[in-house]
């Protein structure tokens, strides 16, 4: 609209206030106000229509171009959590040129993960994501579609059902028992805790794999080198990249995140590429004779594979890559806050041992199969799970349309954080929430099946953690065998540290050294 329009009336103001014209004058400026007001409504209403939307949700003042960027803070999920203390359960940021929505209450998480679930279920890759994964290949970087129903039905039938995993057992006890005895030799030393459970399941998931596992004096060296990766490689998947938030920037990896991800992908890439080498020649050589591992199943499905829905060789690998770094650090980490956790909390440990005592025996060694008989053991592990999710803001998900959540818009292609780290301490609903403290989940009023809004630590939802299964049975055994097989305390002089560091996945600030001494009857017991 010209600014002619309002021209006469400017003009009226602008001559000298003489008396005849006062009466005058008073009819225009009331003119005008209504003019201006009637203009206003008309402006309302035409956006309104256009848009048809409500607005944003709240957040902090943003400056031009780079939006909130300069106010982030490293430890996202306390720092996105002390927004939704100022600007409610929903609120906004500006990541450059991205709306990211954090939602802080499960009654809005509902809404995203249950009520909108296929809108929600896509994912916003970041650069860093794309270049571990081949290019966004794996199941969790996958949009919503029949290529990801195809990727996580692969890995669900054929590794993470229960079905599979009671099937291979003996891994898991084979590589428990050999962790077991490496900390008997080390009795009396300090040991990382983090790392020796890091290995364990590393060891467990690549003999699901391709069959191998890093053993004898490699174990320590190997394992403490592989941890550092995956654990580099979660870091930099949590860490806010101006390539993600201005596209036209990606090729410039102005943070070098890209280029630091791509040194570490590759050293998986050059495993994956040898195991599956080995695996084509044996399959070649071999009589025909059944081979259970998981990489020949994928090589035989990609060989059948129908042309509507093929399994490529990439694809193959950025799975492999989603079972190495989705499944381990997760894990070992959530096993290392336990532990941190019992230690600071004598009577837990003492209950805990208390159980095994009773239900294994002291001149017994934990088998899976005793988990069923543990409720305080299981109660340990979902409280663990509730104070230190391994994923504090679940992987970010994003709208593939413009949709509407607890009364404001979220715009297609928002990043979407759902802060189940703070939902899981809000002292609204949990009682002493930062107290670590199993006997909440003793009369299983919560389960993390993705049902119940205030306990959700493996998400909800379509987007649900793939391998539930699988890490309820390392978890269990591996801490019941840590708790039942050793007393443990802290080296001379040191304290327990629990604080947290944000990644992707979260981990221990300072990783949890302790000291192992044996406490079962027999020698042989650790063999
Ligand atoms: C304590 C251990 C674990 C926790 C707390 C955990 C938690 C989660 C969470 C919160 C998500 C994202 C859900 C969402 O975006 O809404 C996820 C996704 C995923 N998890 Fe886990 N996880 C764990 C262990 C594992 C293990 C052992 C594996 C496999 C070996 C695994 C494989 C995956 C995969 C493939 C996805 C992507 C699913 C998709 O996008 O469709 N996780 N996990």
């Amino acid at each position: 609209m010209s600014l002619k329009f309002f021209k006469p009336l400017f003009d009226s103001f602008s001559r000298p206030l003489q008396e005849p014209n006062i009466e005058k004058n008073g009819v225009f400026f009331s003119y005008f106000l209504g003019i201006l007001a009637l203009l206003w409504f008309l402006w309302l209403f035409i956006n309104k229509s256009k848009n048809g939307q409500p607005p944003l949700p709240p957040g902090p003042k943003s400056l031009p171009l780079i939006g909130n960027l300069h106010s982030l803070e490293p430890e996202l999920h306390t720092y996105f959590a002390s927004l939704s203390q100022t600007y409610g359960p929903i609120c906004r940021l500006w990541l450059g040129k991205k709306v990211g929505i954090i939602i802080t209450a499960p009654a809005l998480a509902r809404e995203v993960l249950k009520e909108q679930d296929t809108i929600f279920a896509n994912r916003d890759v970041p650069a860093a994501g794309k270049e571990a994964t081949y290019g966004g290949k794996d199941i969790t970087w996958t949009p919503y579609g029949p290529k990801w129903r195809m990727l996580r039905k692969v890995c669900v039938r054929d590794m993470l059902s229960s079905s599979t995993l009671d099937s291979v057992y003996e891994l898991r006890r084979r590589e428990l028992r050999q962790t077991i005895n490496y900390l008997y030799n080390q009795k009396g030393l300090s040991v990382n805790i983090g790392e020796q459970i890091f290995l364990t399941v590393l060891n467990v998931i690549t003999s699901m794999l391709w069959g191998g596992t890093v053993k004898g004096e490699e174990r320590a060296s190997l394992g403490a080198e592989f941890r550092h990766v995956v654990s580099e490689m979660t870091e930099l998947l949590g860490t806010p990249n101006l390539s993600d938030f201005y596209p036209g920037l990606e090729w410039f990896d102005l943070q070098g995140v890209a280029k630091k991800m791509k040194v570490l992908a590759k050293r998986f890439d050059k495993i994956f590429d040898s195991r599956i080498d080995q695996r084509q020649k044996m399959d070649r050589n071999s009589d025909g004779q059944e081979n259970t591992d998981f990489l020949q199943v994928l090589l035989k499905l990609k060989d059948e594979a129908d042309a509507k829905m093929p399994l490529t060789i990439t694809e193959l690998k950025a799975l492999l890559m989603d079972m190495v770094v989705g499944g381990t650090d997760t894990t070992s980490n959530t096993v290392e806050f336990a532990m941190a956790e019992i230690m600071n909390k004598p009577d837990v440990l003492s209950k805990l041992q208390q159980e095994l005592d009773t239900v294994v025996g002291k001149d017994n060694i934990v088998e899976e199969s005793h988990i069923q008989q543990l409720p305080y053991l299981y109660a340990v592990m979902k409280e663990a799970l509730r104070i230190h999710p391994a994923l504090p803001l679940l992987v970010p998900h994003c709208p593939s349309e413009t949709r509407t959540v607890g009364g404001y818009t979220i715009p297609k292609g928002s990043r979407v954080f759902i802060n189940v780290w703070a939902i899981q301490r809000d002292p609204s609903f949990w009682e002493n929430p930062t107290e670590f403290h199993p006997e909440r989940f003793l009369d299983n009023k919560w389960d993390y099946s993705g049902s119940d809004f205030n306990y959700f630590p493996f998400g909800s939802g379509r987007r649900i953690c793939a391998g539930i299964t699988m890490a309820e049975r390392m978890f269990m055994y591996s801490l019941a065998s840590l708790i039942h097989s050793f007393d443990w305390k802290l080296p001379q002089g040191e304290k327990l540290d629990l604080t947290e560091k944000f990644g992707i996945v979260l981990k221990k600030k300072m990783p949890l050294v302790a000291i192992p001494t044996p406490r079962l009857s027999n020698p042989t017991l650790y063999e």
